[in-house]
């Protein structure tokens, strides 16, 4: 069993962007800016954006928390986000979901410009990845394709089975893997919760993509031996001898699902710092102008 380790690799990620941020200012441009709007302030969201922050001034980026009330209108809202749009020393940024109920998030993501939203939420950008059109990919799934890339996980030909449909993860995962490239090239079946049998598909993947949200779903009885099991999920789980008051856990149950697969990610320590170095890469592309020139 191979552990692919989020924590070495996202390291050697910054460091490659932290040297790309230095080649920048020796030319006399300034370093990319990500902007993060945070509305409310949920636990886990605080999180993840302070993460989000901390990771932009480990590698020289500029970067900007815009945090909103809970109470705020939609309207206000989507003027915050139009000022955004419109400041040029800003290269992109995300609206952190979820967002309270009751603000139309759909809406919101829409009302980003494509070439800021480095998130890959927009209609747009959706379209273009589809299309196999320059685009920004979203960052968990992009984070764990480069997991397979950095570690030449074999895939062509593979039976690539993702639980979940999420718009941020489960979909946009099956047409990265099923599109043509490496990685790439798979048999993709999504699963979700109208699938019968769930564990009748899980037992015949490659590769397995939890991304429903449920803690330790996967157990070893749902998995084939020397399949790649990736871990997306995040859960916080009350604990109270934890100095932290939770403990996180994946969608997988690690402990007996490891001894069987050939590779496997850990939660924490896997996908999601992953997915916050994607992030950073994205907004390195859009001070770049790489994707929309
Ligand atoms: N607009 C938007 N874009 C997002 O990319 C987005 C979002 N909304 N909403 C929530 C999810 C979740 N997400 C994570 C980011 C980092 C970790 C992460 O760093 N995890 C660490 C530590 C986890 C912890 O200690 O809580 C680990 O897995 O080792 C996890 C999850 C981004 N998301």
């Amino acid at each position: 069993m191979i552990l692919l380790d989020g924590k070495k690799l996202s390291a050697e990620i910054k460091a490659e962007l932290a040297q790309e941020v230095q080649r920048m200012k020796d030319v006399g441009q300034r370093p990319p800016h990500l902007a993060a709007v945070l509305v409310g302030n949920d636990g886990a969201s605080e999180t993840y954006v302070a993460s989000k922050v901390k990771r932009c001034h480990e590698v020289g980026f500029e970067s900007t928390l815009v945090r909103l009330p809970e109470n705020i209108t939609e309207e206000a809202l989507l003027e915050e986000i139009e000022k955004l749009n419109e400041n040029p020393t800003i290269d992109g940024f995300i609206v952190q979901l979820p967002l309270p109920k009751h603000i139309d998030e759909s809406r919101v993501i829409q009302a980003i410009r494509p070439e800021k939203d480095v998130d890959g939420f927009h209609p747009i950008n959706v379209g273009r990845m589809v299309k196999g059109l320059p685009a920004y990919i979203p960052a968990t799934p992009f984070g764990i394709v480069e997991m397979l890339r950095r570690y030449e996980v074999p895939t062509a030909g593979k039976h690539c089975v993702v639980i979940g449909r999420s718009q941020i993860v489960g979909m946009p995962m099956s047409i990265l893997m099923a599109r043509k490239g490496e990685p790439g090239n798979c048999t993709v079946t999504i699963c979700h919760s109208y699938t019968k049998e769930l564990a009748a598909f899980t037992r015949e993947a490659d590769i397995i993509v939890a991304a429903l949200g449920k803690p330790e779903f996967l157990t070893a009885d749902m998995v084939k031996e020397g399949a790649v099991v990736i871990d997306v999920g995040i859960s916080r789980i009350k604990d109270d001898s934890n100095p932290k008051g939770y403990v996180i856990k994946g969608d997988v149950k690690f402990d007996e699902v490891a001894p069987k697969a050939s590779y496997i990610t850990p939660v924490p320590g896997g996908v999601g710092l992953m997915t916050v170095v994607s992030l950073l890469y994205n907004t390195l592309l859009a001070a770049q102008k790489k994707i929309y020139s």
